[in-house]
């Protein structure tokens, strides 16, 4: 575990660690465990964007759907206050009601924080909120703040979801570089929320799928593949701009102002029949995602880098497409999709077997951020419709979320919907 854990911190020195140093902090040398005290390990809570979207990717998710069981409006607005500042003490490494009293409580009393991520360091944790399209449905008077794109995902071609897996009035999205600081953040959240909130299902994941900065290098998904090679990066602000932020440069205006400078979040839960997978031959496995399994290289060129383009119209020596017709990056791609484009942030995940089966339960939690959920739509029609990665699928969870913008120092979640 330290090894991976230890070479993403010091990836994410490269993006996140910049700006903190430059706030004071100290750099970790060799071999040295970060601390508490180390601020390399923290990502800024208050920004124009909520952190954990464009965040250098952490290691470990936990992901929490949660729906609202009061109809007092003013209760959620409350919860919500009291989470931001909750999380603004974690994302410090600091415990909920603050330094060694949060720990202690009154006599009589539970302490104020849970305690188990109490000595771990901050770890980057991030903590991003969504909203639900259901929190919309006019329970807390909020039916007219609903942006026109938020709409529960329309049935999709080749998925079988289980309902319990699906929905939420609220997302909570915790990545951290260490399990246990991820937990215990939702974990005290949760407890905040007690009598207001209630868990609706949760995905743990472990090992992130994707890179969202030029310093992380590529990882491999389950099925062996390296997994983020052509996703959006922070550094690409034009791109983030057009097709992550809403009302960014070069996309739509907004029908509601609340949601500037936001984000949608698709998650969807895909399992991989990985016992099938382990039985196709390498050259199946290449031809259905379109790239070499070692180097990560297009087919089109697949002695070339990893981040060579796609040449779609490249063929073999027998003048077939290089780039099977059915090839995964191929119908994924921006060029066969009008340009569209997504911010993909997902993780691997395992829930052990599948009693009836007795096959694994694993796959990619997929997540991904963008400025219309309907980009996510319009690929995935084309992927469940076409793409051969699709015979080792199965989508069995589903969510939608409008994640609002990131606070200003001293602002509330929620402040900007409940105004
Ligand atoms: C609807 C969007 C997508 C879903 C769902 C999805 C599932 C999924 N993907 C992989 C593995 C890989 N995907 C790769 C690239 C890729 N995938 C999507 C979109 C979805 N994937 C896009 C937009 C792209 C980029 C295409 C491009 O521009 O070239 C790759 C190649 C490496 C990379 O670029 O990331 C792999 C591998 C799995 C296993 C999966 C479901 C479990
Ligand atoms: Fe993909």
């Amino acid at each position: 575990m330290a090894g991976p854990r230890r070479r993403d911190l010091i990836a994410g020195l490269g993006v996140v660690g910049a700006g903190a140093l430059a706030a004071g902090g100290v750099a970790l040398a060799g071999g040295e465990r970060p601390t508490r005290t180390a601020r390399s390990d923290r990502v800024p809570f208050d920004g124009p964007h909520q952190a954990g979207i464009v965040t250098p990717a952490q290691d470990q998710l936990v992901f929490a759907a949660i729906d609202v069981t009061t109809t007092d409006a003013s209760a959620l607005a409350d919860v919500l206050s009291r989470w931001t500042t909750a999380v603004r003490s974690m994302v410090e490494g600091v415990p909920v009601g603050g330094g060694e009293g949060g720990l202690a409580g009154a006599v009589g009393q539970p302490p104020a924080d849970t305690g188990e991520a109490y000595e771990l360091p901050a770890a980057n944790l991030t903590v991003t909120l969504g909203y639900g399209p259901s929190l919309f449905d006019g329970r807390f008077g909020l039916q007219d703040k609903r942006p026109a794109v938020l709409e529960e995902l329309p049935a999709l071609p080749g998925e079988q979801l289980d309902p319990s897996r699906c929905g939420g009035d609220l997302a909570l999205q915790a990545c951290a570089d260490d399990p246990q600081v991820a937990f215990h953040a939702v974990r005290n959240l949760l407890r905040i929320g007690r009598g207001v909130v209630a868990l609706r299902w949760m995905q743990l994941g472990f090992g992130r799928t994707s890179s969202t900065a030029e310093a992380q290098t590529t990882p491999r998904n389950l099925m062996g593949f390296k997994d983020g090679t052509a996703n959006l990066r922070a550094e690409d602000s034009a791109s983030l701009g057009r097709w992550v932020f809403v009302g960014g440069a070069g996309a739509p205006e907004p029908d509601q102002e609340w949601m500037r400078g936001g984000s949608y979040l698709v998650a969807r839960r895909i399992r991989m029949l990985v016992e099938s997978w382990d039985r196709a031959s390498l050259g199946e496995q290449e031809r259905v995602v379109g790239r070499t399994k070692v180097s990560g290289a297009p087919l089109s060129a697949p002695h070339g880098s990893e981040f060579a383009a796609l040449d779609l119209a490249a063929t073999d020596a027998a003048g077939k497409p290089a780039i099977d017709l059915a090839a995964h990056v191929r119908l994924a791609a921006p060029e066969t999709n009008g340009g569209q484009r997504l911010l993909r942030r997902g993780y691997s995940y395992t829930d052990g077997m599948d009693p009836v089966t007795g096959q694994l339960d694993a796959g990619l939690f997929f997540l991904a951020y963008a400025n219309d959920p309907d980009g996510f739509v319009r690929i995935q029609r084309r992927l469940g419709a076409h793409d051969g990665l699709t015979e080792y699928l199965k989508h069995t969870g589903s969510a939608v979320f409008a994640v609002p913008p990131g606070t200003a120092p001293g602002e509330d979640w929620g402040a900007s919907l409940f105004a």
